[in-house]
């Protein structure tokens, strides 16, 4: 990491900086989705994974309505309303996080289960709401900066989407609706929120503090993972209160190393 005395970045400097965050602590390099995507879990660690995520899906438009009410901007608010409208969706049964729960539904989980929060691991709550305090109580460019990890989401998304159809049966192209919609969405939020961000972050200590909630959102999405690999993998030390995977993903190995 630089030191705190330095010269402020140009801009291209500031994104190399932001994107060298990605290279190292973003979830793609986390165990748990190497397993996921080649093949190596059970369809019970498959529904934990999802039934734990969906607690992100569901907070996301929160925590975006929560951006919006801060800015002062009539442009910044336009734009981040998208992707409330691609969450919520227009209607009932549309929009993101209806097509989360078709996926939860594919890999056999039942909607009002996933919905109720029942089974929730304690430490995705705490991940997630750090998130959503975090964008409450930063600044306004910190909390725009802690989305930048979409800039790595799309090459992940597209080898999840690859590895799970090829690799579960209980898998299809229709349940993986969510993440083929997010390979455009992602992109086109990610080009208005780093360039805003890259815009604003002018003294060394803006540019230290975006750079801070980049490595912040990385450890959001890191510790939910870790929380599932405690608990689903090795040890396999399940909370209580926490979802038990009730089939025949017992046969597998628990321990992958
Ligand atoms: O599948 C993924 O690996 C992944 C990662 C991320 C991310 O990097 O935060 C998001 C999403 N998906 C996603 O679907 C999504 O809607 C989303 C919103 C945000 C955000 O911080 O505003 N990140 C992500």
């Amino acid at each position: 990491m630089r030191a705190k005395t330095s010269a402020a970045l140009n801009r291209s400097e500031l994104e190399e900086e932001l994107r060298a965050i990605g290279r190292r602590r973003y979830h793609d390099r986390h165990p748990f989705h190497e397993l996921l995507h080649n093949g190596q879990l059970g369809r019970g660690q498959v529904q934990a994974w999802a039934l734990n995520r969906f607690y992100y899906q569901r907070s996301i438009p929160k925590k975006d309505a929560a951006l919006i009410s801060r800015a002062d901007s009539a442009e910044l608010r336009r734009v981040w309303r998208q992707r409330l409208a691609d969450h919520d969706g227009d209607e009932p049964g549309h929009g993101g996080i209806a097509r989360w729960l078709n996926l939860c539904a594919a890999v056999g989980l039942e909607r009002r289960k996933v919905e109720s929060l029942d089974g929730l691991l304690p430490a995705t709550r705490f991940a997630v709401d750090a998130y959503v305090h975090f964008v409450r109580e930063k600044s306004l460019l910190e909390a725009v900066a802690s989305s930048l990890t979409e800039l790595f989401a799309p090459d992940i998304i597209a080898d999840r989407m690859r590895g799970m159809l090829a690799h579960y049966d209980f898998v299809s192209n229709e349940a993986m609706a969510y993440f083929d919609r997010r390979l455009t969405e992602a992109p086109r939020d990610v080009d208005f929120a780093l360039e805003w961000v890259l815009e604003r972050a002018e003294t060394v200590e803006q540019q230290e503090s975006v750079l801070d909630a980049l490595r912040f959102k990385c450890d959001v999405l890191w510790a939910q993972l870790d929380a599932l690999y405690h608990a689903y993998v090795d040890p396999g030390h399940i909370p209580p209160g926490a979802f038990a995977p009730q089939d025949e993903s017992t046969d597998r190995p628990r321990r992958y190393r």
